[in-house]
């Protein structure tokens, strides 16, 4: 099963609202799709979100990224040659990781399909079924309660609360929250980077104090503020989870030898893909240290190679694939099925795709 055709579209999905965090507001997914065919008449599909305020990846860096310098490194390759195929990615570009995420699902899939097995049984096999949070965009405290009132009514039992734009407020949206759904239900907290270290750590005593019950804060401070990260993590209870600081397997082993975190969020736009994040994953396993699995603004197309990862890896307890729960409707027919809350894997080879709708491809 040789690489014989890489091609570059788009795919346009609405939210069911706008999704607003520390670092920025989107209305839509607008995401470029990756369709790899092969001289044996499979075909595969892969997506990269363009985050540019995380990742740096664009729509026009990502299309520029795939058809100039990852699509001729490897076009004419075996699909049994995984090893060499992923070490031409790597190598062809460096950063660029959500290019060479799609690209790098779309060979996962042909993989699955060449031996005729759900991608999570060839990566580990761990679980057939996993269970997401959902996340809740930042805005007035009120508009939050309704909305994690409105996620618990559609069964979510773990809410991911965006915070980080103003810390006073922070305190009345998460007594807000908590008042309205009670204690049965988890709260995390993501503050996309949005406080200092001084005045996380005085936030999250207080919510402490407060006994708000917190299961985890993501990213607190500045990405670049390992200092900063490892400050608040050794002067708070609450477990702190890495996000924008770990993009690659060698950030997760600096983080974790400095004990700078708790937790490592592994998201495939980071890690350039399954390849890395598994590697991630052996390090993690390494040092004992619990795994979230996430993701960016991404359709059902890349969130199912998360979830494969995901249900295949012991090392990857907390689930946060919401994408396709925060998207309106659902352009992918096949593959793992998306009901909230609850995601069951496929029993199909690779991801399971039998059709990819709402897909562009400029000639
Ligand atoms: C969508 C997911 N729950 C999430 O919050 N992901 C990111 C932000 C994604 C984005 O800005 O597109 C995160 O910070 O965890
Ligand atoms: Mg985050």
């Amino acid at each position: 099963m040789k690489i014989k055709e890489i091609k570059v579209g788009k795919i346009t999905v609405p939210l069911k609202k706008s999704f607003k965090t520390a670092l920025r507001t989107v209305h839509s997914i607008e995401d470029i799709v990756v369709k790899v065919v092969t001289d044996t008449g499979h075909v595969a599909y892969g997506e990269a979100a363009p985050t540019a305020v995380i990742t740096g990846d664009t729509n026009g860096s990502i299309r520029c990224a795939i058809e100039d310098y990852i699509a001729p490194q490897i076009i004419g390759l075996d699909i049994e040659n995984m090893e060499e195929i992923m070490t031409r990615i790597d190598k062809s570009i460096i950063k660029n990781t959500s290019a060479k995420a799609a690209v790098d699902i779309a060979i996962y899939d042909l993989f699955g399909q060449l031996y005729n097995a759900p991608l999570y049984k060839l990566l580990g096999g761990y679980k057939k079924e996993i269970i997401s949070d959902l996340t809740i965009s930042v805005n007035e405290p009120s508009e939050m309660a309704e909305d994690s009132i409105d996620a618990v009514k559609r069964g979510y039992k773990t809410l991911k609360i965006k915070v980080g734009l103003d810390s006073k407020m922070d305190m009345e949206r998460i007594k807000a929250i908590r008042d309205a759904v009670g204690y049965n239900i988890d709260l995390r907290l993501d503050a996309n980077q949005g406080w200092k270290p001084k005045e996380a750590v005085m936030l999250l005593r207080k919510m402490e104090d407060k006994g708000f019950n917190i299961e985890l804060v993501e990213q607190p401070v500045l990405a670049s503020d390992l200092d900063g990260l490892k400050f608040v993590t050794d002067n708070v209870n609450i477990p702190i989870l890495a996000d924008e600081s770990v993009f690659s397997p060698e950030d997760a082993v600096k983080i974790i030898q400095n004990r700078a975190a708790d937790l490592i969020n592994i998201k495939l736009m980071k890690t350039g893909g399954i390849h890395n994040a598994l590697k991630i994953c052996s390090v993690a396993e390494i040092y004992g240290v619990e795994c979230m699995i996430g993701c960016m603004l991404e359709s059902k197309l890349s969130v199912s190679a998360a979830a494969h990862l995901a249900a295949s890896k012991k090392i990857i307890t907390k689930i946060d694939l919401d994408g396709p729960g925060l998207c309106k409707e659902d352009p992918i027919i096949g593959g793992p099925e998306f009901n909230d809350y609850r995601i069951i894997l496929n029993d199909d080879g690779g991801l399971g795709f039998k059709e990819i709708r709402n897909l562009s491809f400029s000639s």
